[in-house]
């Protein structure tokens, strides 16, 4: 279990995120809305131990099983990322590296942790993409990340993401870089890693209508602070802040009318 207690962040004197907390529980899907520079990168990057040299925690803990992660040193951060927590970004090209193939971009993500052979790890990759049921997962392997669609790079990121079996998914905007019907590709990608492997997940994104679609719990941040909290039916069908009224008359596809349309992935 992921608990984000108090935490305030600022980068020099400006603080983004003031007093936000939150829990991801196993297997819940944690979704986090809010309109651009609301500090929501901020939060997953603070969890991660990513944030750059400007970026400081100034306050509050983030406990993974009741350990602070704010007290661990950068070596042991490398051990948690990938392996108890992993992420995936916008951009796929962050996850996969453009100069190799799907495949050894899937062995370089699990060698990091634990000894595997390249044979070993293309019959994971081969497996983990069936289960996906991607279609060819050979292709996709031996494919380069140029070769590919961006929808189906951000879905093998996400199968390269899950491969050390991390507890916990974390995904920036996975979605936004893409045009709708692939969203729902990518959307229905983490559904099923989420039941394949138990996971959590905790996804960030401008855009309502993904929200909608994935979380069990949804958080509004607006300039920093978590302005609204509860489960999706409580915070998309009976806002009670403004600011969370105003982001969902603001989803042109939904019009307002969130019952029938939060099961359409709007433009955000
Ligand atoms: N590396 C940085 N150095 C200085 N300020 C930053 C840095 N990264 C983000 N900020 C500022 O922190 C605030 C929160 O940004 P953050 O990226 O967390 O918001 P966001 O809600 O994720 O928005 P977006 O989706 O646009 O990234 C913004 O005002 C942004 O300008």
């Amino acid at each position: 279990m992921l608990e984000v207690k108090n935490i305030t962040v600022a980068y020099g004197s400006d603080t983004v995120v003031k007093d936000v907390s939150f829990a991801v529980k196993p297997g819940e899907v944690i979704g986090i809305v809010g309109e651009s520079g609301s500090g929501k990168s901020t939060v997953l990057k603070s969890i991660l131990g990513l944030l750059d040299s400007r970026g400081k925690v100034l306050g509050g803990e983030i406990l993974l099983n009741g350990e602070n992660l704010l007290g661990f040193t950068s070596g042991r951060m490398r051990q948690i990322r990938g392996k108890e927590i992993a992420m995936v970004f916008q951009h796929p090209e962050l996850s996969l590296d453009p100069v190799w193939p799907v495949g050894r971009s899937f062995y370089e993500s699990i060698r990091v942790h634990r000894e595997i052979t390249k044979k070993e790890a293309a019959v994971q990759g081969r497996k983990l993409l069936e289960a996906l049921e991607l279609g060819e997962p050979d292709k996709i392997l031996s494919s380069y990340p140029f070769e590919l669609s961006g929808g189906m790079c951000q879905r093998a990121a996400i199968a390269i993401a899950m491969a050390n079996r991390p507890g916990i998914l974390l995904a920036d905007e996975p979605t936004s870089a893409l045009d709708v019907t692939v969203q729902k590709q990518v959307i229905e990608t983490m559904m099923q890693m989420r039941k394949e492997f138990s996971a959590s997940i905790l996804i960030v994104s401008h855009n309502i209508g993904v929200i909608a679609k994935m979380a069990d719990f949804v958080g509004v941040m607006r300039r920093g602070q978590m302005v609204e909290w509860g489960t999706k039916e409580e915070v998309l069908y009976s806002p009670e802040h403004d600011y969370t009224k105003a982001l969902i008359r603001a989803v042109p596809k939904m019009g307002g009318e969130l019952p029938a349309a939060a099961e359409e992935v709007g433009h955000g």
